[in-house]
């Protein structure tokens, strides 16, 4: 594997050039949190939500309001999507900068210097000219994706706004900085397909199905599927040698993170964990792995800057398209 001497223009970045390697491993919990009940128990809620983010940065969901019909649908038809022929998918190429549209090893992050052994569809509904499917390659496609898009947003915004009562802004501030109806949009709904490992060479084991990073958004709800393991987190990146911990799927929650948009907008209070799915092991289940983050990026005029006003002022465009350029190929 070579490292990229590259030198990223954002601090997180350079940090991120130096985490490549395999490391160890360590049990560690990941708190669960009950959504149910939410503007009753909102107080308690946001106690529990802030503590798993200054803690480990990453939390589960569990009675978050989403079906888990509405999501086995939803998974289906990411299997029904990645089905679809190679002429077909290129068709709907992600456009540079945009998150929008379909890429095939195409992602080179930072940490590994090596592409991530996955293809993925990334739906930003205000950046989908030409590139859905039609109707006659992927019936329903649209119409479930948009509305699960949408069932995820809702979500992400329960647990935005908690995070508004802690740092003192308005109960729907951040919902106004995700605003859906707004032109300047910007949150993703990505559909992950990593490639199947049965027959695979000893040298196809040495990369990563996604590389370690933290993300760059404010907040990601990442569905899995039971069985589909190898997502790990690893909290505190001054270690000289990182620990990572095995994110189990579990069936019915949504698995949450906080990215470093967020990070920021907190003064650093909040914490953008590390990441990363690593390989099966050969006695592991080495068919392919599909999984569905959802993004929760601020539209790109909002102003991020915190209560303390530790950073300067920046846009959330000109935060992600930092980030996003050196992330992808070409
Ligand atoms: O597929 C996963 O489990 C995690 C994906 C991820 O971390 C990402 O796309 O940012
Ligand atoms: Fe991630």
């Amino acid at each position: 594997m070579t490292q990229t001497a590259k030198n990223y223009s954002l601090e997180e970045l350079n940090l991120e050039t130096t985490f490549g390697g395999i490391g160890k491993t360590k049990h560690r919990d990941v708190p669960q949190i009950d959504l149910g009940d939410f503007e009753k128990r909102k107080a308690e809620i946001a106690d529990q939500l802030w503590k798993a983010s200054t803690e480990i940065g990453f939390f589960q969901l569990v009675n978050h309001g989403i079906p888990q019909q509405q999501i086995d649908e939803a998974f289906e038809m990411t299997e029904r999507f990645f089905a679809l022929s190679h002429e077909t998918k290129a068709k709907y190429p992600l456009g540079k900068g945009t998150n929008a549209g379909w890429e095939y090893k195409s992602q080179v992050r930072p940490s590994t210097g090596t592409a991530d052994n996955k293809e993925s569809y990334q739906i930003t509904p205000t950046r989908m000219a030409k590139l859905w499917p039609s109707g006659e390659e992927l019936p329903g496609f649209k119409a479930a994706m948009l509305a699960f898009e949408r069932a995820n947003w809702a979500v992400g915004m329960k647990v935005l706004s908690c995070f508004a009562l802690k740092l003192g802004f308005a109960p729907d501030f951040f919902t106004e900085a995700h605003d859906p109806l707004a032109p300047d949009y910007q949150s993703t709904l990505r559909l992950l397909h990593y490639l199947p490992m049965t027959n695979a060479k000893p040298e196809d084991y040495t990369g990563w199905r996604a590389g370690a990073h933290t993300d760059y958004d404010c907040l990601t709800l990442l569905h899995q599927r039971p069985g589909q393991g190898g997502l790990q987190l690893c909290p505190g990146k001054e270690a000289s040698e990182l620990e990572w911990t095995d994110v189990e799927p579990l069936p019915g929650v949504i698995t949450c993170n906080i990215g470093d948009m967020l990070k920021r907008w907190s003064d650093d209070q909040l914490l953008s964990t590390l990441h990363r799915v690593r390989m099966p092991r050969d006695d592991e289940y080495l068919g392919p792995r599909y999984s569905l983050p959802f993004f929760c990026q601020a539209n790109m005029n909002a102003i991020v800057q915190g209560p303390k006003k530790i950073y300067p002022p920046i846009t959330a465009h000109d935060y992600l398209q930092q980030r996003i350029a050196a992330n992808f190929a070409g």
